[in-house]
């Protein structure tokens, strides 16, 4: 199993994807990892996210993590379905050292100074921001980060093709996440295009 940072770093943007059918797993899975964005967050906002997660695990070059993993029960049931990496959208005590028992590369979300140092203390130093634009954007990021050199980000929640850039020149930013690259309903080649056009943000 790799690291937290080496997910972090192998694409400029995670597609964050709420998946309703399992038979689009399969393409749009492809679609992403075809255009160049390997790691994939399935949410479990929809009942058939543990299933979406084991049929994106069958398409060569994916990199398949849950997303809105809430407690130690999602953990246990994503870790079963075979995640490689795991997000949640805040950090608790149980959560953060169930994550580090298991040894499963995790990044939980965070919004203020005491969460990241509640993270830091469980020996975490890879955090989402969340919710990004709606916690202040980067500025707030900014001036929230400044103390924990330490520490790297992955804000989500807002974040667009148009404003992944600014967020990505900041040197502790690693990645961004977002929705918007496999929006619902689209088609395999619009996923394609939008994944590449992420694949290829330069800071
Ligand atoms: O479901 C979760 O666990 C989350 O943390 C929420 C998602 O990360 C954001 O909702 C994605 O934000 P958008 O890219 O603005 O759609």
């Amino acid at each position: 199993m790799t690291d937290i940072h080496s997910i972090m770093t192998k694409a400029p943007v995670i597609p964050v994807l709420v998946i309703d059918d399992v038979d689009d797993a399969i393409p749009v899975a492809e679609a992403l990892v075809e255009g160049g964005l390997p790691c994939l967050e399935v949410t479990l906002r929809t009942p058939c996210a543990l299933d979406v997660i084991e049929a994106m695990k069958t398409v060569p070059g994916a990199i398949v993590g849950a997303g809105t993993v809430l407690s130690t029960k999602d953990l246990e049931k994503v870790l079963r379905a075979g995640v490689e990496f795991v997000v949640s959208p805040g950090l608790t005590e149980n959560l953060g050292r169930a994550a580090k028992d298991a040894g499963v590369p995790f990044l939980p979300g965070v919004a203020t100074s005491a969460e990241i140092m509640e993270g830091l203390d469980m020996g975490l130093s890879h955090f989402k921001f969340f919710p990004a634009e709606a916690n202040g954007g980067l500025p707030a990021l900014k001036a929230i980060a400044a103390p924990f050199g330490m520490a790297k980000f992955c804000p989500t929640g807002g974040v667009s093709l148009k404003t992944a850039p600014e967020w990505l020149s900041h040197p502790q930013i690693l990645c961004v996440g977002g929705s918007w690259v496999a929006p619902k309903g689209a088609d395999k080649d619009t996923i394609r295009k939008l994944a590449a056009e992420a694949a290829a943000i330069q800071p």
